[in-house]
């Protein structure tokens, strides 16, 4: 049974006084079964955010359609809980008031905070119910919106870069902690991300997007037992894989962006997005 179906989706988005319609893409569909762990990636611009808030029903397709089970989505709702790049705690909030907030407005007062104290435990946060944003590291902040959208109990958890501001020692910390989440509530999950190594680690399904014109190029299934070992042979032929459509759309992303400059920045650009192919590209 699909779950999320992207049908046929476009996103223009109108032009300014000076500025043309943008179609940032076109044509997208896909469907996610439930319980899948589908990441998207894609160079910046392509639209991976535009495409997640349409899904979270934040913003509008301007062609084609999203249901979640059979529903079309026409707003936010309960089904789907959303975690960004930044946490966006309340400052004035300590962690366990912070995830209780949304909670209370749909269960009872002692339900609501036993609710709390149940996600924030699945994080690992449960030393930290009356600490303040102010007290918690980036990491601990985003453990803490991941309990908050969490204890909704949505039907879809859908991500966006919600490590990219992270150090690589807490970004490797979240990512078992994510597995481990993805493991016992068997959610469905649309995550989305720049980091190809990332992805390949996290995901069921590998949907990779292209620019101008915007749009899905490939998807790769990522048949690898887990927890995923980034040095095996197949982890890495498939980070070549991917690499080597990307480099090519992140050429054209920066030949439009760079203009004349680009012929002679060119190699040294490559080469760095090549030489780390586990950070941001
Ligand atoms: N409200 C808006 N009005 C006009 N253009 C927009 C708007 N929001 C996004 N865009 C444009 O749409 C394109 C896609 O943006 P989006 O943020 O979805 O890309 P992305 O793939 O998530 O990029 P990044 O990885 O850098 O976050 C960009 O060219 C962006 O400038």
């Amino acid at each position: 049974m699909s779950h999320v179906i992207i049908d046929h989706v476009e996103k223009t988005f109108p032009g300014g006084k000076n500025a043309q319609p943008f179609t940032v893409f076109e044509d997208i569909s896909l469907s996610v079964d439930a319980g899948e762990f589908v990441s998207l990636l894609g160079p910046s611009g392509c639209g991976k955010s535009t495409l997640l808030n349409i899904v979270a029903g934040l913003d509008t397709a301007s062609e084609g359609s999203v249901s979640i089970n059979n529903t079309q989505v026409t707003g936010p709702g309960a089904d789907r809980g959303v975690v960004f790049q930044e946490a966006a705690l309340m400052p004035w909030m300590n962690v366990k008031q912070n995830v209780e907030f949304a909670l209370k407005k749909q269960h009872s007062k002692k339900e609501a905070s036993a609710r709390a104290e149940e996600y924030l435990k699945l994080v690992h946060l449960s030393r930290f119910l009356d600490s303040y944003p102010h007290e918690l590291s980036g990491g601990m902040k985003q453990r803490v919106s991941i309990a908050r959208a969490l204890s909704m109990d949505p039907e879809v958890l859908l991500m966006d870069e919600p490590f990219g501001a992270l150090d690589e020692q807490t970004r490797m910390m979240l990512h078992k902690e994510v597995q481990y989440i993805w493991e016992k509530t068997n959610k469905t999950i649309l995550f989305v991300t720049h980091n190809i190594r990332e992805s390949i680690l996290l995901s069921d399904r590998i949907v990779l997007m292209g620019t101008r014109p915007g749009g899905i190029r490939k998807i790769f299934d990522v048949p690898l037992a887990r927890p995923r070992d980034p040095s095996s042979e197949e982890f890495t032929a498939l980070e070549h894989e991917i690499m080597s459509i990307l480099e090519k759309e992140i050429e054209k992303v920066m030949r439009e962006e760079m203009g004349d400059d680009f012929r002679s920045k060119k190699a040294g650009l490559l080469y760095n997005s090549n030489s780390n192919m586990g950070d941001h590209i």
